[in-house]
């Protein structure tokens, strides 16, 4: 469904060249659930730019469904950390879910049916008429995420969605996120520094080497896929699981060799978070929807999340 063949991404700067990915090349197949970790500034974020078409890589391809990625891909929707700069907050929670519908040029009853059947997916079925303003912010990160699943996406790209919550919220919206991959047949490709939550929500952890970038490591999830917070991540194989990615990370950070590409085995010690700085990856951007710096993305997102 999504293939990343190849891709490499060089910035020019100002008299200076960065090198963020090197060689990127991976598959996710459809309805797959996927989660992405690496080492702080491994390039997660220009590899998300990426795919989704806001930025055109250096070389190498990216197509969903065979078909190459030039521009944002009308079936794709993208999540991003920072609910509060990617709602508008003179909508309300219904005219945000409802906006990149309009821009799709639904009809109003089937906006109506999708805003309706998103909000209730995630829970806000009765705060469709307050402002983003008025709601905690796991519940203005639902309306993102209602507003992604409102597109009707094929493909959702989430950007380390859940960095800003607390802990509580956040494996609330983990189960939340889980629900509705195998509720909607999403594929979905999910971005964070939290080795747990990697091997706690994917089928499968790609773990990307520092930048410039390759692939490190691809680690089969092989947990129960009906999955909860208490059980899964007190069973043994969850714990070896971590471990073996965050030895990947740490080798990463290291600049030891990974495996490339291919599930291995292991235990050991245990880590939780992939930066190791608590560094927050959409900091790299000048926005929610990645912006600026010497090499900019070609394209903006709709305001919605959802991409044109
Ligand atoms: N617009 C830009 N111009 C020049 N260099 C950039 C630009 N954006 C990112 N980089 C560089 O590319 C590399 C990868 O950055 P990127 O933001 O993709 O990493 P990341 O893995 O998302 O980071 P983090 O984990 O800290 O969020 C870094 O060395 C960064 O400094």
């Amino acid at each position: 469904m999504l293939d990343v063949d190849g891709l490499r991404k060089t910035y020019n700067g100002r008299g200076r060249d960065v090198e963020a990915v090197r060689d990127l090349t991976f598959r996710l197949a459809e309805g797959e659930l996927s989660c992405l970790v690496g080492p702080s500034g491994c390039g997660k974020t220009t590899l998300l730019k990426c795919v989704s078409g806001l930025m055109r890589p250096t070389a190498g391809a990216v197509t969903i469904d065979g078909r190459p990625v030039t521009g944002p891909p009308p079936d794709m929707a993208v999540v991003f950390q920072e609910y509060g700069r990617s709602l508008f907050p003179w909508l309300t929670v219904r005219g945000n879910v409802e906006l990149p519908l309009k821009e799709k040029r639904l009809p109003k009853a089937r906006r109506r049916e999708l805003v309706d059947g998103a909000l209730e997916a995630v829970g806000l079925a009765h705060a469709g008429a307050q402002h983003p303003w008025e709601l905690s912010g796991g519940m203005q990160q639902r309306v993102a995420i209602a507003r992604a699943i409102a597109y009707e996406p094929r493909v959702l790209l989430m950007d380390e969605p859940f960095a800003a919550v607390d802990a509580q919220t956040r494996a609330d919206l983990e189960d939340l996120i889980r629900g509705l991959w195998q509720r909607f047949s999403m594929t979905v490709l999910f971005v964070t520094h939290d080795i747990d939550e990697a091997v706690y929500l994917g089928q499968r952890v790609i773990v990307l080497s520092a930048s410039p970038t390759v692939v490190q490591d691809d680690v089969r999830v092989d947990l129960p896929e009906e999955r909860d917070q208490l059980t899964t991540r007190s069973a043994p194989r969850f714990a070896e699981l971590r471990a073996q990615v965050y030895r990947e990370i740490q080798n990463a950070k290291n600049g030891s060799g990974g495996g490339g590409e291919g599930a291995a085995e292991g235990g050991g010690t245990a880590g939780t978070d992939a930066s190791g700085t608590g560094a927050d990856a959409s900091e790299a951007d000048e926005g929610a929807g990645g912006a600026g710096g010497a090499d900019g993305p070609d394209r903006a997102p709709t305001p919605s999340g959802g991409l044109r």
